[in-house]
């Protein structure tokens, strides 16, 4: 199964492309769409579900050009709220399910599986207006899952979760996105730097930069370090450097900084958190 992305562009306004030729392939497993506000992360998502047209371009799905006979194999979760709050859970889902052109004797069976691989079972007959942010997150996901898609595509499925809700939910991608070809968007590193197989940078519409994580870690291994500075030093590193982490050891000042030429600090291993700052972050340093 493989999802094709060839030379996409899409312009909202003429003459301003917010993809420009964005190439990828995507086979099954969980990628990661990591990049800055405006990058082009859900515009991306948007073409491929099929809520917005591209400008130019193809997608293949299984080598042939997708049209929207391929919805069926998708399961959209969007960044935003998208659920009938005065419908219950169950009214909600039957009613995607026929929008999804689901057989009316698999409906219920679908609700059933879907409501209980999101831990809402009991919850079925609730109206969502009684959910917290996390249940109503839950319940997108769920949404998403019916049908058995073969593609998963998530907008910033954690957003507004906090910590121990969006680790289950990262969790519950982990476990029902096996097999499938899973795209989450996100700016939260911690999302999916334990489940991704591989991470796709994304900045000014382009893919800059993709592998696994251990790829990317090692792509810039020798460009992290760490130092202990006195707090008369900090201002001159932030200058120079890109700080990636901070703390205090009793008086003494520990840093962590993404430095491009070879440096005195000690050499440490990168995070993904540093891949992204060496990729996507601001200009190096503030000078
Ligand atoms: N409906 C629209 N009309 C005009 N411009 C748009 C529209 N939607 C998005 N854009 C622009 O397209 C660019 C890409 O936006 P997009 O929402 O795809 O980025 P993103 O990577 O998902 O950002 P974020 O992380 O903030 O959600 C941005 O410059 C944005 O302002």
């Amino acid at each position: 199964m493989k999802l094709e992305i060839r030379n996409l562009n899409k312009s909202y306004v003429k003459d301003r492309l917010v993809l420009q030729d964005f190439n990828y392939t995507f086979v099954p497993g969980i990628h990661g769409l990591l990049g800055p506000n405006g990058a082009g992360k859900s515009t991306l998502m948007k073409i491929i579900v099929q809520i917005l047209d591209k400008t130019s371009g193809s997608i293949l799905f299984n080598e042939k050009e997708v049209d929207s006979s391929f919805l069926k194999h998708i399961g959209y979760m969007p960044q935003h709220f998208c659920l009938y709050d005065d419908f219950t859970l169950r009214e909600n889902l039957n009613y995607i399910s026929a929008l999804k052109g689901i057989m009316k004797n698999e409906i219920q069976e679908q609700i059933i599986r879907v409501s209980k691989n999101v831990d809402l079972y009991e919850n079925l007959d609730n109206k969502l207006s009684t959910f917290s942010g996390g249940m109503k997150q839950r319940a997108m996901f769920a949404q998403a899952l019916l049908g058995d898609p073969d593609i998963l595509v998530l907008d910033e499925p954690t957003a507004g979760l906090d910590p121990q809700k969006r680790i289950e939910l990262r969790n519950l991608i982990a476990k029902v996105g096996h097999q499938k070809i899973v795209l989450i968007a996100t700016h939260v590193v911690s999302d999916i730097d334990v489940i991704a197989d591989q991470i796709l940078l994304i900045k000014g519409g382009h893919c800059i930069k993709s592998g696994s994580i251990r790829s990317l870690t090692d792509s810039i291994y020798g460009s992290v370090y760490t130092k202990k500075i006195e707090r008369n030093e900090l201002e001159d590193y932030e200058d120079k450097y890109k700080i990636s982490n901070l703390s205090y050891i009793k008086d003494e000042l520990m840093i962590r900084y993404i430095a491009k030429e070879s440096h005195e600090g000690m050499t440490v291993y990168p995070d993904l958190e540093e891949v992204y700052l060496y990729y996507c972050g601001d200009a190096y340093g503030k000078k």
